[in-house]
């Protein structure tokens, strides 16, 4: 067994160079990310500062022995831990087991099956109520406009109101949540958390008093609804919830996992719309075939130009696990602490996997499923994201509203992507030009 290949980190310049490597990635992002991994192989180990040995991983066989470890071995929550700087230290995502399951399967039935289903009537007409503040024939970015959109979904679908102020209340200290988590300031707080980064950190304890001095009366005033037994919104579902002891969540735990939904749900969705409209307003053909779905009926088509496009665009490029102990991997010997990188942008265009890796194939996955290992926008294993099925029907609805009530077309060339903290989104937003489309109504 020998140690990891990656770029030169003799002992001695050790922490300038995990320096160097980390601004090099901020930088550089996924373009220098990809050239790595392919200029090393499918294991590739590199000094980062404030994580340490980071091996990133991008072979679909390494991919799966890592989704499928004993999660005691390979830590998923300590793998996600930057996420805590905006989630908090009581996320679920950030939790390792047994919380995080006990947790995670509480948080499951709101989002699958009969509960998922009632939301589908919320994603239309947020769309449409969307739609008719949007100008007509102007240009203007759809990743600004598909934001305030899954904004209004989530926040409907968690709390179960629709009176516009009401949404915009109990939404807001989460947007403001969110931006914070977009900035680089976090990145670099979290980088810098073992010289007290996090501790001082005004902005994020103005945002979150605020978050609890709307979110914890709206949990008090909900436990004690008469009909909560009979509401189908997430967070009387939780409320309700209980573990096969008979325990229930307690306010605070409600309270994390609203923020661990709504941050996870909301800019995923809205980045992966934008890169919908882009891909779909530069191919006629993929265009003409949703939009017929969009009329006549069906999701087959629609389904596997997602899929694919979250293929090309995974919003977030990386999740990571962290070895509890020396860990083999692909013929190399990890060290405890190492943080594993599961490095989805390049796992998702590896050319040994994909034919034309890098460009945009409407049908792809038409009649051929995704695998689990080598296509990863929502990672895997026991951390798989919990709102796949979510985020699949809201995104289905939505475009197929968006089409049904109006025509788009694109106000720019193809998108370059961008790194925004830790979601990639299309550098200019995805401009578009839309008109509401007048449907010819049977005589
Ligand atoms: C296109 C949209 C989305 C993408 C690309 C996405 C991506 C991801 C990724 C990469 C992870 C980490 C998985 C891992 O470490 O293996 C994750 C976790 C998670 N996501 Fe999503 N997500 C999306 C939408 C949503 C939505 C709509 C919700 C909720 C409504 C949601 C809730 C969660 C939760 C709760 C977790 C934590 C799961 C756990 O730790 O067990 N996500 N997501």
């Amino acid at each position: 067994m020998t140690t990891a290949p990656g770029p030169p980190a003799p002992p001695l310049l050790s922490g300038p160079l995990s320096a160097a490597y980390g601004a090099a990635f901020l930088l550089g992002g996924n373009r220098l990310g990809g050239a790595v991994t392919r200029h090393y192989g499918p294991v590739v180990s590199v000094p980062i500062l404030g994580f340490g040995t980071v091996v990133a991983v991008t072979d679909p066989v390494l991919v799966k022995q890592v989704l499928t470890e004993d999660p005691h071995v390979l830590l998923g929550g300590q793998g996600v831990g930057p996420a805590a700087a905006i989630y908090g230290s009581g996320s679920m995502f950030v939790q390792d087991e047994p919380d995080h399951l006990r947790r995670r399967k509480l948080l499951t039935p709101p989002l699958h099956g009969k509960p998922l289903a009632s939301y589908v009537p919320i994603f239309e007409e947020a769309t449409l109520a969307a739609m008719a503040t949007w100008p007509s024939d102007r240009p203007f970015s759809m990743l600004a406009a598909s934001r305030a959109m899954t904004l209004d979904v989530i926040t409907r679908v968690i709390f179960g109101v629709d009176d516009p102020d009401e949404v915009r209340r109990l939404g807001h200290p989460f947007e403001d949540l969110l931006d914070l988590g977009l900035t680089e300031e976090t990145t670099w707080r979290y980088v810098l958390r073992g010289v007290g980064g996090l501790r001082w950190w005004p902005r994020y304890a103005r945002i979150s008093r605020e978050l609890d001095r709307v979110v914890l009366p709206a949990i008090a005033e909900r436990r004690t609804a008469p009909d909560l037994e009979t509401r189908t919104d997430m967070l009387s579902l939780m409320l309700g919830a209980r573990t096969e002891d008979g325990e229930g969540l307690t306010d605070e735990e409600v309270r994390d996992d609203l923020i661990t939904v709504m941050l996870a749900g909301h800019e995923t969705t809205a980045t992966t719309l934008a890169w919908l409209f882009d891909e779909l307003l530069h191919n006629p053909q993929a265009l003409a075939e949703v939009q017929r779905e969009a009329d006549e009926g069906g999701t087959d088509v629609t389904h596997a130009i997602i899929n694919e496009c979250l293929r090309l665009h995974a919003p977030v490029p990386f999740t990571g696990r962290v070895t509890t102990a020396a860990y083999e991997l692909g013929g190399h010997t990890l060290p405890a602490g190492a943080h594993i990188v599961l490095y989805i942008d390049a796992i998702n265009k590896n050319p040994a996997t994909y034919d034309r890796p890098d460009e945009f194939v409407a049908d792809r996955f038409l009649h051929e499923r995704p695998n689990n290992f080598a296509w990863l926008p929502f990672g895997g294993g026991i951390k798989r994201c919990l709102g796949a099925s979510f985020s699949m029907v809201e995104l289905t609805t939505v475009l197929h509203t968006m089409l049904r009530n109006g025509t788009f077309v694109a106000a720019g060339k193809p998108e370059a992507p961008v790194r925004r903290s830790v979601v990639v989104v299309p550098r200019h937003g995805t401009r578009v030009r839309y008109r509401p489309r007048k449907v010819a109504v049977d005589a």
